[in-house]
């Protein structure tokens, strides 16, 4: 407020003042301020008096959307239409005499044409007077304002900012100057054919795109069609250049469009011919090659074929497409995130109206391609997914797709998110591609393809995007650095490709803030930005798990996970840091800790010990995925690694076997039993079954259920398989029984810690002798993860189905291992046949990966229908096979890209199921989001669930017809199905 004051009379509104409060500054898209307060709330507005407003313009003052807004004031004299920059306002509004005063420190910037003036006197413009009768007149507010423009000889411009070096400054700030002073510069223009009127409508119109076109920096995707509405808006607007002046809607008509397209020749000589012109364009317009992107992500948007990192096959694909005149209709680039599918998409769209004849397309020097890299091309389009979703919105887009293309070949439709669609645009998109001419070309865009509808899926041209590998992310970012002028480890930026899980614009912005962090892009800067540790600190704590240092192995693990890292980065940390070393290396570039750690664990024993500790490291891994102590099992998993030495015996004498491979394959087990039957320790004989006991029951906090178990519980059987333990205990009364049954979490929770796997109970009632009252009771046994409780009776064995070796029942009653059936490698097996098993039963199990993710889900039905139903289901497969002897059929549920698995069958089937178990019955219900048509076509099927991730889904079908109710305590009763099936441990709250 000190420096001196320019101030400009002008015809405005008091109410101006009350910009900050006007509804309509809100942003139509979220009804919110927020938008439009960076704006507000870096203008001082201030009146006094006599109605004198002073508005000060902040240079700090940085517009933040790229969207397109419009705004209008409910006063009539203000008008407003534009962005969130004061350049894109349109102030155009007379009422009464106001002093509109200007502070020097606004700095607002005159200019005509390209150059800049910029001006630091302190100046006074009246903008009272002739033009004050007409305030409510018939003439358009426009013309009036542009007539006062005029006759005081004011222009108001913006900055230019690829004139002003300071871009934060002048291109966000406004310069004001006395026409008189640039007078001569617009005689200069119009020696150029450009009449003063004219001038400032083109003044205007070079405003506007160019704001768009640096909002288009800030975000990639800026649309080129987006603003319908705005469009529209516009059309019904009185055509005055001044209104285009202040409208910052990007006018890419080739009607309205600004760039004269003669002044360009059609091949520029070179490039730096064309870079001249495209500067010259950039001039008017505006380009998202601003030399100010705002990130190395944006800064190195690949613009031609060869650019593209890793994607060679649909690189070469679509450029023999547009070589041989092979071109679709209708494309659809499909993969993970950042891997360059919108950059293709832009690029093949370049190439497709390039002019050039070479084989690289796009050349970049061609009209087309200025125009279109200048964000200029009216034919090429990006389209959001979410606007048309509106009917009125999707029929005009198709209408100007049928709208023969301007200048260029292709008329091309970019479909970004295109999954965003709902059905009915899908529809309509679909219905009209083959109507429209030859020269539309949609190009749609989704990270997932399961998601589009199928008929959308099928009359495309797919293209995937697979992961971009770690090598080529480490060479693009070496190349970045090394343009950039930053200095780097080269292990670093192998780290951080290694970190980006395939997708090169992740490993771009850890470069970017790595670059911000130091001039040099370190190992230990890069650990500590993504939240690992390094090298050395895991060698640390590996060495003291491997020496048996019980205290510091957990108190550094605890450090670690409490400060920086989470435990499944740590686990699958370690994981790489032993596969490493197996793998021998240790030679070149590594540290001097594991070159000495390397050096000491040489020996055969050694490595096994190391192969162990990684088996350990993968099984853990699995079981923090679904386990919510992570902590726990993690420094329980590292308290293995020193227990696994040849004679795996722990301190108290207790043998604890990990084993990896499946049930049937004993003889790898480390803990060198050869004999399934030396894992049963059913009779105890050695008392190791009681020492376990002992240490579970004293890791219980509770003294009263310490004291009981001790007194009343027995462990009577310990099975340690892959991942799996299985505890039986025994209890001789029921009430014991339903005490011990209460207390499953922490009984499970001790034995988890001792045996540091998941661990399944079974409480078994077990009579004693002398108690003749309860010699009759039949045992009981609960599976605690399973979910079911249910009562064993001797006549059950009878229901075991055939001698399927794939299924496994885990009864009290039966020999634990000494038939035990071979489980698949890593699977999960889970099924029970109730006592009455009807044909309607179907038994599940499921085969997971080494991810944790189900890859198969096992059925059995007796239903006929069942594959043919299932197999509308998208990317399930269903394989049948026949029981022998049996009527069962058994079908293996998978999916095509086990990846997707998570997303697309609950998608499809929207079932959500909750069991609780309560007493000897289960109650089972379900939510009823389920997709109408699967389940209809489930309701004929059979019964069975299936588990997808955490989550359970049932299908089932025969006496239930009701798609509401189809999962319901009768359906399981009446079909007297038991469902079971073991879930990860510390989920059953989720049922
Ligand atoms: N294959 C690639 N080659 C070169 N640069 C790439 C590649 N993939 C991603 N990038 C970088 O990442 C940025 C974003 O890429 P792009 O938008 O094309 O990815 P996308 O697959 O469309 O991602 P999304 O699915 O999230 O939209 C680009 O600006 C570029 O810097
Ligand atoms: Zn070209």
């Amino acid at each position: 407020m000190d420096g001196r004051r320019h101030s400009v009379d002008i015809p405005i509104s008091k109410t101006l003042v009350q910009l900050r409060r006007v509804r309509s500054l809100r942003d139509p898209d979220t009804n919110s301020m927020s938008k439009y307060s960076a704006l507000v709330e870096n203008v001082n507005w201030e009146t006094n008096s006599n109605n004198d407003i002073s508005v000060q313009f902040m240079n700090s003052f940085q517009g933040g959307s790229d969207k397109h807004r419009s705004f209008r004031s409910k006063n009539p004299g203000l008008y407003g239409l534009g962005g969130d920059c004061i350049d894109d306002f349109e102030l155009d509004c007379a009422l009464g005499k106001s002093r509109f005063i200007l502070h020097e420190n606004s700095e607002w910037i005159g200019s005509t044409g390209s150059r800049l003036v910029r001006s630091k006197q302190a100046e006074e413009f009246d903008f009272s007077g002739s033009d004050k009768e007409d305030v409510y007149g018939n003439k358009s507010l426009s013309d009036r304002h542009c007539g006062s423009q005029m006759d005081k000889g004011l222009a108001l411009t913006r900055v230019n900012p690829l004139e002003d070096g300071d871009y934060e400054a002048a291109g966000r700030s406004l310069h004001l100057e006395r026409t008189d002073q640039i007078a001569s510069k617009r005689q200069s223009q119009r020696k150029n054919n450009v009449n003063s009127s004219r001038e400032v409508g083109n003044f205007c119109k070079v405003c506007s795109p160019c704001r768009s076109a640096s909002d288009a920096l800030s975000s990639h995707s800026a649309s080129l069609f987006v603003n319908e509405e705005a469009d529209a808006i516009d059309h019904n607007r009185p055509s005055c250049e001044v209104n285009c002046c202040w409208s910052r809607t990007p006018r890419f008509r080739g009607a309205n469009s600004p760039f004269n397209v003669d002044e360009f020749p059609l091949l520029y000589k070179n490039a730096d011919e064309s870079a001249l012109y495209e500067q010259k364009s950039l001039k008017h317009i505006g380009n998202e090659r601003s030399p100010y992107p705002r990130s190395l992500s944006q800064k190195f948007r690949p613009k031609s074929f060869n650019e593209l990192v890793g994607q060679n096959v649909v690189a070469r694909s679509l450029l023999g497409a547009i070589s041989r005149g092979r071109i679709a209709s209708f494309y659809l680039f499909h993969g993970p995130r950042g891997t360059g599918k919108t950059s293709a998409a832009r690029i093949f769209a370049a190439a497709l109206n390039c002019l050039s004849h070479e084989e690289h397309r796009p050349c970049g020097l061609c009209c087309e391609c200025v125009l279109y890299f200048s964000g200029r091309s009216g034919d090429i389009k990006e389209v959001d997914s979410v606007r048309i979703n509106r009917r009125d919105r999707v029929r005009s887009l198709i209408k100007n797709a049928a709208i023969p293309p301007l200048s260029s070949r292709f008329k091309v439709l970019i479909i970004d998110e295109c999954h965003l669609m709902h059905g009915e645009t899908w529809a309509t998109v679909l219905n009209s591609i083959d109507n429209l001419s030859q020269h539309v070309v949609f190009v749609m865009i989704t990270p997932d393809v399961n998601e589009l509808p199928r008929s959308a899926v099928s009359r495309s041209q797919r293209f995937h995007f697979p992961k971009v590998k770690d090598a080529d992310i480490a060479s693009r970012l070496g190349r970045i650095c090394v343009k950039e002028g930053l200095e780097f480890d080269q292990g670093a930026v192998d780290f951080v490709a290694s970190k980006s899980n395939g997708s090169l614009r992740d490993a771009e912005m850890v470069l970017d803030q790595l670059s911000l962090l130091g001039k040099k892009v370190t190992m230990g800067l890069a650990y500590e930005l993504i939240g690992v540790i390094s090298d050395d600190e895991l060698l640390g704590l590996l060495d003291m798990a491997l020496s048996s240092d019980t205290s510091n192995t957990v108190i550094k693990a605890r450090e670690l996970m409490r400060s920086r890292v989470d435990p499944m980065q740590l686990i699958s940390q370690l994981a790489n840091l032993v596969m490493d070393i197996l793998a021998g290396k240790c030679q070149d570039n590594v540290s001097e800790v594991r070159k000495k750690f390397c050096s000491r664990h040489t020996s055969e024993a050694d490595l096994q010990k190391l192969t162990f500790a990684l088996r350990i490291f993968s099984e853990t891994e699995k079981q923090l995925r679904v386990s919510k102590n992570q902590t726990t099992w993690l420094t329980a998993a590292l308290l293995q690694l020193s227990s696994v030495e040849s004679s795996s015996s722990d301190g108290n004498g207790t043998k604890l076997c990990f084993r990896t491979d499946s049930f049937k394959n004993l003889a790898t087990c480390s803990c060198k039993l050869n004999t399934p039957d030396k894992l049963r320790m059913q009779k105890d004989s050695d008392g190791k079954l009681e020492a376990v006991w002992k240490r579970a029951t004293d890791l219980c906090l509770s003294n009263s259920l310490k004291n009981f178990l001790k007194k009343q519980g027995k462990l009577s059987s310990l099975l340690l398989g892959q991942g799996l333990a299985i505890a039986e205990l025994e209890f001789c009364h029921p009430d014991y029984v339903s005490k011990a049954e209460k207390s499953w979490k922490i009984i499970a929770n001790s034995l988890q810690s001792i045996c540091g796997c998941n661990v399944e109970i079974r409480i078994n009632l077990v009579p004693c002798a002398s108690d003749s009252k309860y010699a009759k009771v039949k045992k009981s046994s609960l599976r605690l993860f399973s979910c079911s409780r249910r009562m064993q009776q001797k006549s059950q064995s009878s229901t075991k189905r055939g001698t399927d070796s794939d299924y496994s029942e885990y009864t009290s009653e039966k020999p634990m291992l000494s038939d035990q059936p071979t489980l698949p490698c890593s699977s999960e097996c889970s099924y029970q046949m109730p006592n009455n098993c009807s044909d309607r039963m179907v038994v599940v199990s499921t085969l997971r990966n080494s991810e944790g993710n189900i890859l198969s889900t096992r059925t059995a039905s007796s239903h006929r229908s069942f594959e043919d139903d299932m197999s509308k289901i998208p990317g399930l497969v269903v394989d049948s096979s026949k029981e022998e002897g049996s009527n069962h059929e058994f079908h293996v549920l998978s999916f095509e890209e086990p990846e997707h698995q998570p997303n697309c069958f609950p998608r499809t089937l929207r079932l959500q199921k909750k069991f609780r178990s309560s007493n000897a019955s289960h109650t089972t219900c379900c939510t009823k989001q389920h997709n109408k048509t699967a389940s209809s076509s489930l309701s004929k099927t059979s019964f069975g669930t299936c588990l997808v991730g955490n989550d359970s889904y049932v299908f089932c079908s025969g006496a239930c017809n009701n798609t509401d109710s189809c999962i319901n305590e009768n359906v399981l009763k009446k079909n007297s199905a038991m469902l079971c099936w073991r879930t990860p441990c510390f989920t059953r709250e989720r049922y």
